[in-house]
Protein backbone atom coordinates (compact mmCIF):
# COMPACT_ATOMS: atom_id res chain seq x y z
CA UNK A 1 0.00 0.00 0.00
CA UNK A 2 1.42 3.51 -0.66
CA UNK A 3 -1.48 5.05 -0.27
CA UNK A 4 -1.02 6.75 3.54
CA UNK A 5 -4.47 7.62 5.60
CA UNK A 6 -6.08 10.79 5.68
CA UNK A 7 -8.58 9.15 8.02
CA UNK A 8 -9.54 10.55 11.19
CA UNK A 9 -11.41 7.29 12.29
CA UNK A 10 -11.97 7.25 16.14
CA UNK A 11 -9.32 10.39 17.03
CA UNK A 12 -10.53 13.34 19.58
CA UNK A 13 -9.95 16.90 17.94
CA UNK A 14 -10.88 19.76 20.26
CA UNK A 15 -11.19 23.01 17.79
CA UNK A 16 -11.32 26.12 18.98
CA UNK A 17 -13.59 28.94 17.28
CA UNK A 18 -15.41 25.47 15.97
CA UNK A 19 -18.93 27.32 14.90
CA UNK A 20 -17.96 29.91 11.96
CA UNK A 21 -15.46 30.24 9.14
CA UNK A 22 -12.56 28.71 8.90
CA UNK A 23 -12.56 26.68 12.36
CA UNK A 24 -16.64 25.70 11.81
CA UNK A 25 -14.97 24.07 7.81
CA UNK A 26 -11.66 22.24 9.76
CA UNK A 27 -14.64 20.63 12.38
CA UNK A 28 -16.91 19.65 9.98
CA UNK A 29 -14.51 18.18 7.40
CA UNK A 30 -12.80 16.25 10.59
CA UNK A 31 -15.81 14.52 11.83
CA UNK A 32 -16.29 13.44 7.57
CA UNK A 33 -13.15 11.86 8.21
CA UNK A 34 -14.46 9.83 10.93
CA UNK A 35 -13.29 12.17 14.22
CA UNK A 36 -15.21 12.84 17.57
CA UNK A 37 -15.10 17.10 17.77
CA UNK A 38 -14.96 18.94 21.20
CA UNK A 39 -16.77 22.10 19.61
CA UNK A 40 -15.18 25.28 21.36
CA UNK A 41 -16.71 28.74 20.97
CA UNK A 42 -18.40 31.44 22.65
CA UNK A 43 -21.66 31.38 21.83
CA UNK A 44 -23.66 28.08 23.41
CA UNK A 45 -26.51 28.52 20.68
CA UNK A 46 -23.68 28.17 17.84
CA UNK A 47 -21.83 25.83 19.70
CA UNK A 48 -24.95 23.15 20.60
CA UNK A 49 -25.77 23.74 16.72
CA UNK A 50 -22.52 22.55 15.91
CA UNK A 51 -22.59 19.39 18.05
CA UNK A 52 -26.00 18.32 16.46
CA UNK A 53 -24.26 18.45 12.74
CA UNK A 54 -21.43 16.86 13.88
CA UNK A 55 -23.49 14.04 15.70
CA UNK A 56 -25.83 13.79 12.70
CA UNK A 57 -22.88 12.31 11.06
CA UNK A 58 -22.70 9.59 13.39
CA UNK A 59 -20.01 11.02 15.00
CA UNK A 60 -19.70 11.97 19.05
CA UNK A 61 -19.52 15.93 19.54
CA UNK A 62 -18.57 17.79 22.99
CA UNK A 63 -19.56 21.45 23.61
CA UNK A 64 -17.21 24.05 25.75
CA UNK A 65 -18.55 27.13 25.38
CA UNK A 66 -15.94 29.42 26.75
CA UNK A 67 -13.65 32.47 25.53
CA UNK A 68 -10.29 31.02 25.08
CA UNK A 69 -8.84 34.06 26.70
CA UNK A 70 -10.34 31.79 29.63
CA UNK A 71 -8.71 28.64 28.45
CA UNK A 72 -8.63 27.28 31.96
CA UNK A 73 -12.03 27.23 31.54
CA UNK A 74 -11.73 25.30 28.46
CA UNK A 75 -9.86 22.86 29.88
CA UNK A 76 -11.76 22.73 33.03
CA UNK A 77 -14.97 21.66 30.66
CA UNK A 78 -13.14 19.12 28.90
CA UNK A 79 -11.51 17.58 31.98
CA UNK A 80 -15.56 16.83 33.06
CA UNK A 81 -16.70 16.19 29.25
CA UNK A 82 -14.87 13.61 27.73
CA UNK A 83 -14.58 9.74 28.77
CA UNK A 84 -12.35 8.97 31.41
CA UNK A 85 -10.71 6.53 28.72
CA UNK A 86 -10.47 9.24 25.89
CA UNK A 87 -7.67 11.97 25.75
CA UNK A 88 -7.24 14.93 23.21
CA UNK A 89 -5.61 13.50 19.75
CA UNK A 90 -5.78 16.44 17.71
CA UNK A 91 -6.06 19.99 18.78
CA UNK A 92 -6.84 23.28 16.48
CA UNK A 93 -5.88 26.59 17.40
CA UNK A 94 -8.21 27.96 15.27
CA UNK A 95 -9.79 30.95 17.16
CA UNK A 96 -8.64 34.55 16.98
CA UNK A 97 -9.23 37.65 15.73
CA UNK A 98 -8.06 41.52 14.98
CA UNK A 99 -8.47 45.04 15.75
CA UNK A 100 -7.36 46.78 12.76
CA UNK A 101 -5.58 49.94 14.53
CA UNK A 102 -2.22 51.55 13.17
CA UNK A 103 0.57 51.06 15.01
CA UNK A 104 0.41 54.96 16.63
CA UNK A 105 -3.20 53.98 17.58
CA UNK A 106 -3.18 50.89 18.92
CA UNK A 107 -4.23 50.88 22.99
CA UNK A 108 -3.17 48.18 25.57
CA UNK A 109 -6.59 46.93 25.94
CA UNK A 110 -6.71 46.42 22.38
CA UNK A 111 -2.88 44.79 22.37
CA UNK A 112 -4.49 42.60 25.64
CA UNK A 113 -7.24 41.17 23.64
CA UNK A 114 -5.27 40.46 20.68
CA UNK A 115 -2.46 38.90 22.62
CA UNK A 116 -4.61 36.82 25.00
CA UNK A 117 -7.30 35.36 22.26
CA UNK A 118 -4.83 34.75 19.31
CA UNK A 119 -1.13 33.67 21.21
CA UNK A 120 -1.56 33.37 24.87
CA UNK A 121 -4.93 30.50 24.57
CA UNK A 122 -3.10 28.68 21.90
CA UNK A 123 0.17 28.21 23.75
CA UNK A 124 -1.19 26.91 27.13
CA UNK A 125 -3.87 25.02 25.47
CA UNK A 126 -1.67 23.53 23.22
CA UNK A 127 0.48 22.79 26.43
CA UNK A 128 -2.40 20.90 28.31
CA UNK A 129 -3.02 18.46 24.57
CA UNK A 130 0.42 17.74 24.74
CA UNK A 131 0.95 16.51 28.51
CA UNK A 132 -2.22 13.44 27.46
CA UNK A 133 -0.26 13.46 23.61
CA UNK A 134 2.71 12.47 25.61
CA UNK A 135 1.40 10.05 27.72
CA UNK A 136 -0.06 8.41 24.33
CA UNK A 137 3.44 9.16 22.53
CA UNK A 138 0.91 10.50 19.83
CA UNK A 139 -0.61 13.76 18.86
CA UNK A 140 -1.30 16.30 16.52
CA UNK A 141 -1.29 20.05 16.85
CA UNK A 142 -2.27 22.34 14.06
CA UNK A 143 -1.94 26.22 15.08
CA UNK A 144 -4.13 28.74 12.69
CA UNK A 145 -1.72 31.77 11.55
CA UNK A 146 -1.90 33.83 8.58
CA UNK A 147 0.35 35.40 5.91
CA UNK A 148 0.68 38.07 8.52
CA UNK A 149 2.97 36.19 10.65
CA UNK A 150 5.45 36.07 7.27
CA UNK A 151 4.48 39.25 5.31
CA UNK A 152 3.74 42.72 6.22
CA UNK A 153 0.04 43.72 6.20
CA UNK A 154 -2.07 47.12 6.64
CA UNK A 155 -3.86 44.95 8.96
CA UNK A 156 -2.47 45.45 11.96
CA UNK A 157 1.06 45.13 13.88
CA UNK A 158 -0.26 43.10 16.83
CA UNK A 159 -2.21 40.97 15.07
CA UNK A 160 0.94 40.57 12.54
CA UNK A 161 2.74 39.63 15.84
CA UNK A 162 0.35 37.18 17.22
CA UNK A 163 0.84 35.33 13.93
CA UNK A 164 4.57 35.85 13.73
CA UNK A 165 4.79 34.17 17.23
CA UNK A 166 2.55 31.17 16.29
CA UNK A 167 4.58 30.19 13.72
CA UNK A 168 8.14 30.64 16.09
CA UNK A 169 5.80 28.70 18.97
CA UNK A 170 5.03 26.07 16.18
CA UNK A 171 8.82 25.42 15.60
CA UNK A 172 9.60 25.34 19.18
CA UNK A 173 7.48 22.79 20.27
CA UNK A 174 7.80 21.03 17.30
CA UNK A 175 11.51 20.51 18.50
CA UNK A 176 10.44 19.62 22.26
CA UNK A 177 7.80 17.36 21.18
CA UNK A 178 9.23 15.46 18.33
CA UNK A 179 10.34 12.81 20.92
CA UNK A 180 6.96 12.24 22.11
CA UNK A 181 5.51 11.84 18.48
CA UNK A 182 3.60 15.27 18.79
CA UNK A 183 3.47 16.43 15.16
CA UNK A 184 3.06 20.61 15.37
CA UNK A 185 2.23 22.28 12.20
CA UNK A 186 0.65 25.25 11.41
CA UNK A 187 -1.87 27.17 8.34
CA UNK A 188 -1.22 30.35 7.40
CA UNK A 189 -3.96 31.96 5.42
CA UNK A 190 -4.69 34.50 2.83
CA UNK A 191 -7.96 35.89 2.62
CA UNK A 192 -11.40 33.78 2.72
CA UNK A 193 -14.46 35.11 3.10
CA UNK A 194 -15.40 34.49 6.63
CA UNK A 195 -17.07 36.59 9.57
CA UNK A 196 -13.56 38.16 10.03
CA UNK A 197 -12.75 39.49 6.56
CA UNK A 198 -17.22 40.12 6.27
CA UNK A 199 -16.61 44.17 6.65
CA UNK A 200 -13.35 44.20 4.30
CA UNK A 201 -14.70 42.49 1.77
CA UNK A 202 -17.73 44.23 1.17
CA UNK A 203 -14.63 47.10 -0.36
CA UNK A 204 -14.40 46.77 -3.99
CA UNK A 205 -11.63 48.46 -4.28
CA UNK A 206 -9.65 46.59 -1.16
CA UNK A 207 -10.78 43.18 -2.69
CA UNK A 208 -8.93 44.73 -5.64
CA UNK A 209 -5.92 45.25 -3.63
CA UNK A 210 -6.07 41.96 -2.75
CA UNK A 211 -5.93 39.93 -6.21
CA UNK A 212 -3.69 41.96 -7.20
CA UNK A 213 -1.27 40.34 -4.84
CA UNK A 214 -2.40 37.01 -5.24
CA UNK A 215 -1.05 34.83 -8.44
CA UNK A 216 -4.31 33.20 -8.43
CA UNK A 217 -6.31 36.17 -8.69
CA UNK A 218 -9.48 35.05 -6.71
CA UNK A 219 -10.20 35.01 -2.80
CA UNK A 220 -10.08 31.61 -1.23
CA UNK A 221 -12.86 29.28 -0.33
CA UNK A 222 -12.43 27.46 3.64
CA UNK A 223 -13.17 23.63 1.85
CA UNK A 224 -9.72 24.90 0.13
CA UNK A 225 -8.40 24.65 3.41
CA UNK A 226 -9.80 22.47 5.65
CA UNK A 227 -8.40 19.28 3.22
CA UNK A 228 -4.77 20.56 4.38
CA UNK A 229 -5.98 20.71 7.93
CA UNK A 230 -6.95 16.96 7.41
CA UNK A 231 -4.06 15.97 5.70
CA UNK A 232 -2.05 17.84 8.74
CA UNK A 233 -3.96 15.83 11.10
CA UNK A 234 -3.71 12.41 9.29
CA UNK A 235 -1.08 9.87 9.17
CA UNK A 236 -0.30 11.31 5.81
CA UNK A 237 1.42 13.90 7.43
CA UNK A 238 3.62 11.96 10.30
CA UNK A 239 7.13 13.21 9.22
CA UNK A 240 6.24 17.10 8.82
CA UNK A 241 6.58 18.69 11.84
CA UNK A 242 7.32 22.66 12.74
CA UNK A 243 6.05 24.19 9.32
CA UNK A 244 3.63 26.61 8.48
CA UNK A 245 1.78 25.66 5.38
CA UNK A 246 0.49 28.67 3.64
CA UNK A 247 -2.54 28.52 1.57
CA UNK A 248 -3.03 31.93 -0.19
CA UNK A 249 -3.07 31.66 -3.59
CA UNK A 250 0.61 32.40 -4.10
CA UNK A 251 0.50 35.61 -1.98
CA UNK A 252 3.26 35.20 0.30
CA UNK A 253 5.91 33.95 -3.04
CA UNK A 254 3.88 37.08 -5.17
CA UNK A 255 7.67 39.37 -5.56
CA UNK A 256 6.68 41.42 -8.39
N1 LIG B 1 -10.62 34.62 7.20
C1 LIG B 1 -9.42 34.98 6.80
O1 LIG B 1 -9.24 35.59 5.73
C2 LIG B 1 -8.23 34.66 7.62
C3 LIG B 1 -8.33 34.10 8.90
N2 LIG B 1 -7.18 33.80 9.57
C4 LIG B 1 -7.23 33.18 10.91
O2 LIG B 1 -8.10 32.08 10.87
C5 LIG B 1 -8.68 31.88 12.16
C6 LIG B 1 -10.18 31.79 12.02
O3 LIG B 1 -10.60 32.97 11.43
P1 LIG B 1 -12.02 33.11 10.69
O4 LIG B 1 -12.65 31.77 10.53
O5 LIG B 1 -11.82 33.97 9.51
O6 LIG B 1 -12.79 33.95 11.78
P2 LIG B 1 -14.31 33.97 12.23
O7 LIG B 1 -14.45 35.21 13.04
O8 LIG B 1 -15.21 33.75 11.07
O9 LIG B 1 -14.40 32.72 13.18
C7 LIG B 1 -13.59 32.73 14.29
C8 LIG B 1 -14.18 31.76 15.26
O10 LIG B 1 -13.43 31.90 16.45
C9 LIG B 1 -14.32 32.25 17.51
N3 LIG B 1 -13.62 33.14 18.41
C10 LIG B 1 -13.09 34.35 18.15
N4 LIG B 1 -12.56 34.86 19.28
C11 LIG B 1 -12.78 33.93 20.25
C12 LIG B 1 -12.50 33.86 21.63
N5 LIG B 1 -11.87 34.87 22.24
N6 LIG B 1 -12.86 32.75 22.31
C13 LIG B 1 -13.50 31.72 21.68
N7 LIG B 1 -13.82 31.73 20.38
C14 LIG B 1 -13.45 32.83 19.69
C15 LIG B 1 -15.52 32.90 16.85
O11 LIG B 1 -16.64 32.79 17.69
C16 LIG B 1 -15.64 32.07 15.61
O12 LIG B 1 -16.31 30.85 15.90
C17 LIG B 1 -8.21 33.06 13.01
O13 LIG B 1 -7.13 32.66 13.81
C18 LIG B 1 -7.74 34.08 11.98
O14 LIG B 1 -6.71 34.92 12.49
C19 LIG B 1 -5.92 34.02 9.05
C20 LIG B 1 -5.80 34.59 7.82
C21 LIG B 1 -6.93 34.96 7.03
C1 LIG C 1 -4.90 37.83 6.02
C2 LIG C 1 -5.20 38.40 7.38
O1 LIG C 1 -5.02 37.45 8.37
C3 LIG C 1 -6.57 38.93 7.32
O2 LIG C 1 -6.43 40.33 7.41
C4 LIG C 1 -7.41 40.85 8.17
O3 LIG C 1 -7.67 42.02 8.29
C5 LIG C 1 -8.12 39.84 8.90
O4 LIG C 1 -7.83 40.13 10.23
C6 LIG C 1 -7.56 38.53 8.38
O5 LIG C 1 -7.04 37.81 9.46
Amino acid sequence: MWLPSFSLEDKLAAITGATKGIGYAIAMAYAEAGADIIVIARTKDDVHQVVKEIEQLGRKAYPVVADVKDYQSIIDQIEALIPQEKSINILVNNAGMNIRSTALEVTEAEWETIVQTNMRSAFFLSQYAAKAMKDNQSGKIINISSVAGEVALRTGVVYGMTKSAIQQMTKNVALEWGPYNIHVNAIGPWYFPTSLTEELLKDESYVNDILRRTPMNRLGDVKELAGAAVFLASEASNYITGQTLFIDGGMTIYGF
